[in-house]
């Protein structure tokens, strides 16, 4: 068994050989990695190793950098996520993205979470707007603390609701994937918390990868992690091994905080 194949879970997404350069610079080397719908992976390691360059080789946002040039192969349920046949937008729905900063749109609530399933022709009727919204801030935990000021700003809620309110608009589109690059680092811990629980009620449900500067979080939200250094993954495996007897030496060194 290589460490790619440890999960026995079917891969929703599988990378292979990925590459990705910016201009002449190479910031990932020959990563290759399965994520699946029953486990959370966490992608761990020092600052400008590669982590969020790589989760978003997974939805395609390094097409929005002009000099990023992406090899390699990226598979989502066997489809190649870079063929010319690929619709982005359509990929962008089914490979969700939530990012460091809550960004929710200058719009009210109802509008930030129905704007997608408008745009993808979703819902038939207003009643069936109505209900993805609702279903959607539900799964995403903010339902109950919303549900009478649907029409407020969605700017005017907490950093932690944003966030909150960014993934119930990620989910709104019904994606099968969703990555998030450090969602929780401009939240305080109460609201950190919440995301965490959110992260345990959706697996399952969502293949997710989750970009983290915080050990303590890779440890309490997933169940396996990829430690990158330098643009490589240098060891993958069972979020437990990783943090209790990691097989690499640069992994060792990183988790009992010698470096990073
Ligand atoms: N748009 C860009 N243009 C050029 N180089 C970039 C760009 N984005 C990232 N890089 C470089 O690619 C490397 C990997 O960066 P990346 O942001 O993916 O790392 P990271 O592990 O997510 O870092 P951090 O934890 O600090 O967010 C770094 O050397 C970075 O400077």
């Amino acid at each position: 068994m290589t460490d790619t194949q440890l999960n026995n879970a079917t891969p929703k997404l599988s990378a292979r050989g990925v590459d990705v350069f910016y201009g002449q610079k190479q910031a990932i080397k020959d990563v290759s990695i399965d994520i699946d719908m029953e486990h959370v992976t966490a992608f761990i390691g020092p600052s400008g190793c590669g982590k969020s360059t790589f989760l978003r080789t997974m939805n395609r946002m390094n097409d929005t950098v002009s000099s990023a040039r992406v090899t390699g192969d990226i598979r989502l349920d066997g489809e190649d996520i870079y063929s010319p046949a690929m619709d982005v937008v359509q990929l962008r729905a089914r490979v969700g993205m939530v990012f460091q900063k809550p960004n929710p749109f200058p719009k009210s609530i109802y509008e930030n979470v129905a704007y997608g399933p408008r745009i993808h022709g979703l819902a038939a009727s207003k009643g069936d707007m109505d209900g993805i919204v609702e279903r959607s801030l539900t799964r995403a935990g903010l339902w109950n603390e919303v549900k009478d000021r649907l029409t407020d700003s969605g700017t005017a809620l907490s950093g932690g609701q944003q966030q909150r309110l960014c993934i119930a608009r990620a989910i709104a589109v019904d994606p099968e994937v969703i990555l998030m690059d450090e969602p929780c680092s401009a939240l305080d811990p109460i609201a950190t918390a919440k995301i965490e629980e959110l992260i345990h009620e959706l697996r399952g449900r969502y293949a997710i990868a989750i970009v983290t500067h915080n050990m303590q979080q890779a440890a309490r939200v997933s169940q396996r992690t990829a430690f990158f250094h330098l643009g490589t993954l240098v060891e993958y495996g069972r979020t437990s091994d990783i943090f209790t007897n990691p097989r690499q030496e640069r992994t060792k060194d990183y988790i009992t905080g010698r470096y990073g």
